[in-house]
């Protein structure tokens, strides 16, 4: 139905090793990658130990905001892609509120990976209180505009990744109902920006993902894909999960 082809992404978060580098790859060789595009956020130490030439793509987990210099411990854009990443994560909601990443600091990041030419996967998603209130697509606006109001170019160069905070390692993932409904609102907030980059851009769920469930996830009209994160520490579940996913 959509033009949107599907993307499943592992987010290893502060997890890994150099045996699961090479047990997912090993895992993951039989994907049809023309039917989806499969990417791993690993911890960026491990980014240069995947073999090249696979179809598999990579991204960092997070990103400076500054391009160089005296930022001891931080990573920039250039350095990410020059270790072989592709996509890079910002604004997930452990980043928002273990490292308390604001508004401002988020639109640095994706105005850094864009300018660098890592495609940003920005993250956005209510608590359960915001849900509870009924505040959810309040919240989602406002995440949203923090970046794409004031740079609708960004737009059509970012993936957005939805992950309710209360979904996310928990067990609990959002009914697809639940998802799809969530999606189709990012969607039309987004199309305030851009129409045409709104109705390209690949939406993604996050939020307990696992073998059971992503199917019924990735067949809704606004889910173009997931981001997992338990669940792709384990090979045989997240080749499952990527082939849940076609268009
Ligand atoms: O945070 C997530 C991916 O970025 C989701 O984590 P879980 O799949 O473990 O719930």
């Amino acid at each position: 139905m959509t033009q949107r082809k599907p993307l499943v992404a592992a987010n290893w978060k502060m997890n890994g090793s150099k045996a699961l580098v090479d047990d997912m790859t090993h895992s993951l060789a039989v994907v049809d990658f023309t039917a989806v595009d499969v990417m791993i956020c690993p911890p960026a130490t491990l980014l240069p130990l995947f073999p090249q030439g696979t179809a598999i793509a990579l991204g960092g987990q997070n990103l400076s905001q500054y391009d160089a210099g005296a930022y001891t411990g931080e990573l920039s854009a250039s350095l990410l892609l020059q270790a072989g990443a592709r996509y890079v994560l910002v604004g997930h909601s452990e980043r928002r509120s273990l490292f308390s990443e604001d508004d401002d600091i988020l639109l640095a990041k994706v105005q850094q990976a864009v300018a660098t030419g890592l495609i940003p996967v920005f993250c956005v998603g209510e608590n359960l209180q915001q849900r509870q209130q009924e505040k959810t697509t309040e919240v989602l606006a406002k995440q949203l505009a923090a970046v794409y109001a004031s740079h609708p170019e960004l737009l059509a160069k970012s993936v957005i990744a939805y992950e309710p905070v209360w979904a996310i390692g928990t067990g609990e993932a959002a009914t697809p109902e639940q998802a799809q409904q969530a999606h189709a609102a990012i969607r039309q907030l987004l199309a305030r920006y851009d129409t045409v980059a709104a109705s390209k851009v690949r939406i993604l769920y996050g939020g307990s993902v696992n073998a059971s469930n992503a199917a019924a996830l990735f067949n809704e009209a606004d889910i173009d894909g997931g981001l997992v994160g338990g669940a792709s520490l384990k090979p045989a579940e997240f080749l499952e999960i990527c082939r849940s996913a076609k268009d």
